[in-house]
């Protein structure tokens, strides 16, 4: 057999039928639902007649439309109460497993599939979410579907896919002390471009992705979409498998060993050919920090607001001053009003120990308002019984309830207009945190770092 790509490996493991053209018939082996597209997908299904094919294989939880805020329940934000109850009792009348708020188990759907073991290397996922492409980050072949086709999921367990093309971005040698997966996935997007990966599978590699722990890996694959891409994936390697090991639906004992020997060959093969390849050196990373209204449009935390000319985005000038900013300026000490710490990008517990670290006997700006949002039940609890949680409200951070929350503010939890907010999400566009909320992404720590000083600053270098 001639060589094959990590992706060639995992696509080739899901068909059910080649129609011709790249196109195929692929077996899903686990699909998420969400609350803001899963109840209409379930009233699709018994309007059109049709049954669950797995119930087993699909799980459900509400992430985007539920208050994040402390002793909420599910009506707390009224519309999601009405979102949250749909996505219920469709799963419900379904026979499908569902994680209701203040479960282990709940959380952003990006989170907790990985975290519970329902993601795992080689199996495919998909969910109505464009960032399903996180778990891309153990080894799965992951990606976002539209809202037809998981009621074709529900109904047959397979989905219709034309075979992207192939790209491998190697990054080779060590990321500095206190640069992190998140600034990475900036410095390649704003060296690349919002659009780079459009049409392609993406997959992360080199020595300094190796060098990732798994959840920095599931950063690094969460933005492969702000590249365009509908996947990122890293090979699954015995930190991988480590990780995996253990985890409430993941195989155990034999199971998992012979689980194990699969997924140690899946990995490209040392003369697999792709269609495009890019080589980073990894000591050019510095910590990063958005100044527009694209991914791309970042900069290191000790650059300047570039002048629009010279960004590679068309509406560059648009940007700046929908963000308030002059080219020509340093973005640190740009004055910030919020900090938001969570998303599908950055609210596991290595991330919160991060922003904890910088946080920890230091005390938040005067009028800067901070929040940290976990990104599930389990890293919640896991925070808490740490003491990361005392570490946060000690310094006068707000300790919130999981969900996306302020992410895409699709729960009411918006950025007031004109209020600029360092947050460690994944998109700033326009109007993304709230209407005219200014929105700069960052790592935890850089995020962390601004809300203590009240301004954008860098964590290395805070007093
Ligand atoms: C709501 C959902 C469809 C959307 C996505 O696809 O990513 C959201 O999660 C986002 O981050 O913008
Ligand atoms: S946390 Fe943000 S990016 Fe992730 S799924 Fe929720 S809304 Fe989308």
């Amino acid at each position: 057999m001639s060589a094959q790509t990590l992706f060639d490996k995992l696509w080739t493991a899901h068909v059910v039928r080649e129609f011709g053209d790249d196109w195929a018939l692929l077996h899903v082996d686990r699909h998420l639902m969400h609350d803001l597209g899963g109840g209409p997908v379930f009233v699709e299904l018994a309007k059109r007649g049709l049954k669950v094919h797995n119930p087993e294989l699909t799980f459900a939880t509400p992430d985007h439309a539920v208050a994040s805020t402390p002793g909420r329940v599910s009506t707390t934000f009224p519309l999601g109460g009405k979102l949250h109850e749909a996505l219920r009792s469709g799963a419900q009348t379904a026979g499908v497993q569902f994680f209701d708020i203040g479960e282990p188990g709940h959380g952003i759907v990006h989170v907790m599939a990985p975290e519970q073991g329902i993601a795992l290397p080689g199996l495919s996922v998909v969910c109505t979410d464009s960032h399903t492409c996180t778990n891309g980050g153990i080894g799965a072949l992951a990606f976002g579907i539209g809202t037809s086709e998981s009621v074709h999921v529900l109904a047959t367990q397979t989905v219709r896919l034309k075979k992207p093309a192939q790209m491998r971005i190697r990054c080779e040698g060590r990321l500095a002390p206190g640069v992190t997966a998140k600034d990475l996935a900036l410095h390649l997007i704003s060296r690349l471009g919002a659009a780079a990966g459009t049409g392609y599978a993406i997959e992360f590699a080199g020595t300094a992705v190796e060098a990732l722990d798994v959840e920095e890996r599931l950063t690094l694959c969460n933005l492969a979409v702000e590249l365009g891409a509908r996947f990122g994936i890293v090979a699954p390697d015995e930190r991988t498998l480590a990780w995996v090991r253990g985890r409430p639906k993941a195989p155990q004992g034999e199971t998992f060993e012979a689980a194990a020997s699969y997924w140690r060959t899946l990995h490209t093969d040392a003369d697999a050919v792709f269609a495009r390849e890019e080589v980073f050196d990894a000591r050019d990373v510095a910590p990063m920090v958005t100044w527009g209204t694209s991914p791309q449009d970042a900069v290191p935390v000790t650059g300047r607001v570039p002048a629009a000319a010279a960004a590679a985005a068309p509406d560059a000038q648009a940007g700046l001053e929908y963000m308030g900013l002059h080219a020509g300026t340093p973005i640190a000490g740009t004055p910030v009003d919020w900090v938001f710490i969570g998303s599908c990008a950055n609210s596991r517990l290595s991330d919160l120990r991060a922003a904890a670290l910088v946080a920890r006997g230091r005390h938040v700006a005067p009028g800067v308002t901070a929040w940290v949002v976990p990104g599930s039940e389990s890293v919640k609890r896991a925070a808490e019984a740490e003491g990361l949680r005392q570490v946060f409200t000690d310094a006068g951070f707000q300790w919130r309830e999981p969900g996306c929350s302020m992410c895409v503010a699709a729960n009411g939890e918006q950025v007031p207009p004109g209020k600029r907010c360092v947050s460690t999400s994944n998109r700033n566009f326009v109007g993304r945190q709230g209407p005219g909320a200014r929105t700069h992404l960052a790592s935890p720590a850089t995020a962390a770092a601004a809300a203590i000083a009240g301004r954008i600053a860098d964590p290395r270098t805070l007093p």
